[in-house]
């Protein structure tokens, strides 16, 4: 049963929380106290006791230290110990989140009923950085879907920060702003959904002779006219004289400009204000903005979190809406109603005004059937993420997020001055060229200097997740944050499709997140008595990612380890200890896939999920934890590896044939070295089960085994790249093989001779 909080709707009966003028714009429902939160606490006690008996296990047991032999069972010993108490702590901070689960409906016809006409201006802001791995046609469908919401253009206004400074991204957003004008009529006669172009031509192929159908053609081939005008400016590698001589702003690329060093770039490509910007109904078109702010070598540019507070400050002279929504390049707006939607919990006149942000979940339309990069966090998005919010601490994730500008520039929290969402009338007279000129000035490097930006003001800087910490200081600031997951999906982006991309993006993530772990913003410190405990550890179970590496890696290399000399660190199946083990074990196994079942997965993907965090915990979080450490003693900064968003087509089968692409990077290497380590223990440990005297008890055997055989069950497709010279995703160079194994072999020699 569901107890629904004291924020709720009288009426139930009807869809969209009852026809009544009053009341709430949103409900929020909790299973806290239900039946089901009795028995997760019930079980999760009981996983509890099984972790503190495996420490008390582990304390009272200390191999004595005696002679070389003692001593290097005494330190393995003191290493698993070590892993297991952080895999213990990891496990408590992971709980809170799964007993504070809510979910929030919002009620938009009720705000239409309420206030009509009078809803605010929206400022929507598009990222792109590089227009090689970040396409313009990839960039200009995220913006023209954003154009298209179906919220009063007037009211729309679109940033598009191009932090790659490239002419080529300008010119598409200059046919865009032209192919909005057939695009968004298009869209509002017909009622069109995906309003990405490219997404919904990808299913809809307008068939049938009725007048939707030939619109759908003639759109349809506006597009693709569109589409090779902007790849053909690409491949000539130059934007057409007669072309730039169209627009003033291609002026602004003169022969001194570079990606690295150019001045300024504020072109107002459409003036939502004007009556000469209409589309081909007349009707109004949303203000469309290009920015490239002022790059020179000698300033910092602070990567996405620069580029945002740019645009934060361009757009207040331009439109200075109260409302901000923040977008990357490749996740575009797949629901045309998001607006009213999350209006609802802004405007809502008992619980709106502490509303700070509203985030969305990130979801991808490139996931394959399994997942077989574990990419799109179901589990993550449907039970922490949801958890987090239950706690009113939402996390902000960079994109598909609308802020209130007021807390995003650093307003403190305050019950008694309720700020009121007002579109800003004042801009209305400055002509275009005042408006370029004077944001022109708020784009330029030196702007910053002295101020609070990327401190209190704006998106912090100096972390590679500017977007969790920033989350994290604006709800220290008293601001509370919802995270709304609808059924129909609000925004979908592109995932990673090769291993390696997919590890870089986890190492960035981990990265920033175990800095700010290290940082003064550690939730523990920052937000105590700011956020709840429940939402300071659920913070940390992200930030202690790269920590959770330390423990696995001693979990996969220990036991094979012993298991090739013949010993244990485990108790005998026969002895009352070993059950603190298996059940911790099984009931973590049990229970996350009973999680994973909830959120949709299949066997194969959650299998596929296991196998990925192991992967990353060997690679990218244990760099992350490198780069983390050699940063704190100040021998590295802060970079930030774009994620690529296109591919060739041989990754691009590959990807769709769910083989695992290992590449020959530096992770390549580790994966296989800690992959033949497994294998060579299970074999040895195989071979001695044959050959086994009477002495040894073959139970205790097979149950040192049962841990081995998991991770060998696990690397499966890394045995395949390494020993099948035909394996599809391009196997693993013999000679990589050949030193994984010879690394393992001397590792172990060298051991047995220093004791
Ligand atoms: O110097 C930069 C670097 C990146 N970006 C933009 O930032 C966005 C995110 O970059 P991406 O390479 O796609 O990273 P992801 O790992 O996919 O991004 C996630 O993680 C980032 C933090 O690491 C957040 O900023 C993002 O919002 C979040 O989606 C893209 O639109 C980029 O164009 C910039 O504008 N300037
Ligand atoms: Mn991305």
């Amino acid at each position: 049963m569901k107890k629904t909080t004291e924020h709720d709707v009288r009426s139930h009966s009807s869809a969209d929380g009852g026809a009544d003028g009053g009341g709430k714009l949103f409900e929020t429902r909790e299973a806290r106290g239900s039946g089901v939160a009795v028995a997760k606490q019930l079980f999760m006690l009981t996983v509890l006791a099984a972790i503190l008996l495996i420490w008390c296990h582990r304390v009272t047991n200390i191999p004595a230290a005696g002679g070389g032999e003692g001593r290097v069972r005494r330190w393995l010993w003191m290493a698993l110990f070590g892993a297991e108490v952080l895999f213990g702590l990891y496990w408590v901070v992971c709980q809170p989140v799964r007993l504070s689960h809510v979910r929030h409906r919002p009620f938009k016809n009720k705000l239409l009923q309420r206030y009509g006409d009078d809803l605010p201006s929206i400022d929507i802001f598009v990222c792109t950085a590089d227009p090689e791995i970040e396409p313009p046609v990839l960039v200009v469908n995220t913006v023209l879907s954003a154009m298209s919401y179906s919220y009063p253009p007037d009211k729309l206004n679109v940033y598009l920060s191009d932090d790659g400074g490239s002419e080529f991204t300008f010119y598409a957003l200059i046919e865009a702003a032209r192919f909005s004008k057939s695009w968004i009529p298009f869209c509002r006669k017909f009622n069109v959904e995906p309003r990405s172009p490219e997404a919904f031509f990808a299913v809809n192929l307008g068939l049938g002779d009725d007048q939707y159908a030939q619109q759908l053609l003639h759109i349809k081939e506006l597009f693709d006219d569109m589409k090779s005008r902007i790849e053909a400016v690409i491949e000539n590698g130059k934007v057409p004289d007669e072309v730039s001589a169209f627009h003033k702003g291609f002026s602004e690329w003169n022969s001194e400009f570079s990606k690295q060093n150019h001045p300024s770039v504020v072109q107002i490509v459409i003036d939502g204000r004007g009556i000469d910007d209409v589309d081909t109904d007349g009707c109004r078109l949303p203000t469309l903005v290009y920015m490239a702010r002022e790059k020179n070598p000698e300033w910092p540019h602070h990567f996405k979190a620069g580029a945002v507070n740019a645009l934060i400050r361009v757009s207040s002279e331009i439109s200075n809406s109260p409302i901000i929504l923040n977008l990357d390049c490749d996740m575009y707006p797949n629901n045309p109603d998001t607006v009213q939607e999350i209006l609802c919990f802004f405007m809502d006149e008992e619980r709106g005004y502490e509303t700070a942000y509203v985030q969305f979940p990130q979801h991808y339309d490139n996931i394959t059937k399994n997942d077989h990069y574990a990419n799109s966090n179901d589990v993550i998005n449907e039970i922490e993420l949801a958890g987090l919010g239950g706690y009113g601490a939402a996390l902000f994730c960079g994109t598909g997020c609308f802020h209130r500008r007021e807390s995003l520039c650093g307003r403190i929290f305050s019950k008694d001055d309720k700020i009121e969402l007002k579109t800003d009338n004042t801009i209305r007279e400055k002509s275009v060229n005042e408006l370029e000129k004077a944001a022109k000035v708020l784009a330029d490097c030196c702007y910053e200097k002295g101020t609070s930006w990327g401190k209190e003001v704006g998106l912090v800087y100096g972390c590679a997740v500017e977007d969790i910490v920033t989350g994290l200081t604006i709800q220290c600031r008293g601001w509370k944050s919802v995270y709304y997951n609808p059924k129909k999906k609000a925004f979908i982006g592109v995932a990673p499709t090769t291993l390696s991309q997919s590890l870089i993006q986890h190492r960035r993530w981990s990265e920033g997140m175990f800095q700010i772990f290290c940082s003064r913003y550690c939730p523990f410190i920052y937000g105590r008595g700011k956020i709840k405990l429940g939402a300071q550890m659920g913070y940390c179970i992200y930030l202690l990612w790269p920590l959770c590496s330390l423990a696995t890696l001693c979990y996969v290399t220990i036991p094979s380890f012993c298991l090739l000399r013949g010993t244990s660190m485990f108790p005998q199946p026969s002895s009352l200890w070993f059950l603190p083990y298996a059940y911790a074990f099984l009931a973590n196994c049990g229970y996350s896939l009973v999680e994973a079942f909830s959120c949709g997965y299949t066997l194969q993907r959650w299998w596929n999920l296991q196998r990925m965090w192991l992967i990353r915990r060997e690679t990218s979080y244990l760099y992350a934890l490198l780069d983390t450490t050699m940063k704190q003693l100040g021998f590295s900064e802060t970079s930030f590896a774009i994620t690529a968003k296109v591919v060739d087509s041989n990754d691009r089968k590959t990807y769709e044939k769910e083989i695992i692409d290992f590449g020959q990077s530096t992770f390549t290497s580790i994966i296989v070295t800690l992959a033949m380590l497994n294998l060579l223990a299970l074999a040895t440990g195989a071979i001695r089960l044959v050959t086994l005297d009477k002495s040894e008890s073959p139970m205790k055997l097979t149950a040192q085994m049962i841990l081995c055989g998991l991770l060998v069950m696990l690397n499966v497709p890394v045995y395949q790249a390494a020993f099948n010279r035909h394996y599809k995703g391009g196997p693993i160079p013999t000679s990589n093989v050949i030193r994984a194994i010879a690394f393992v072999f001397v590792f172990l020699v060298a051991i047995e001779l220093l004791i």
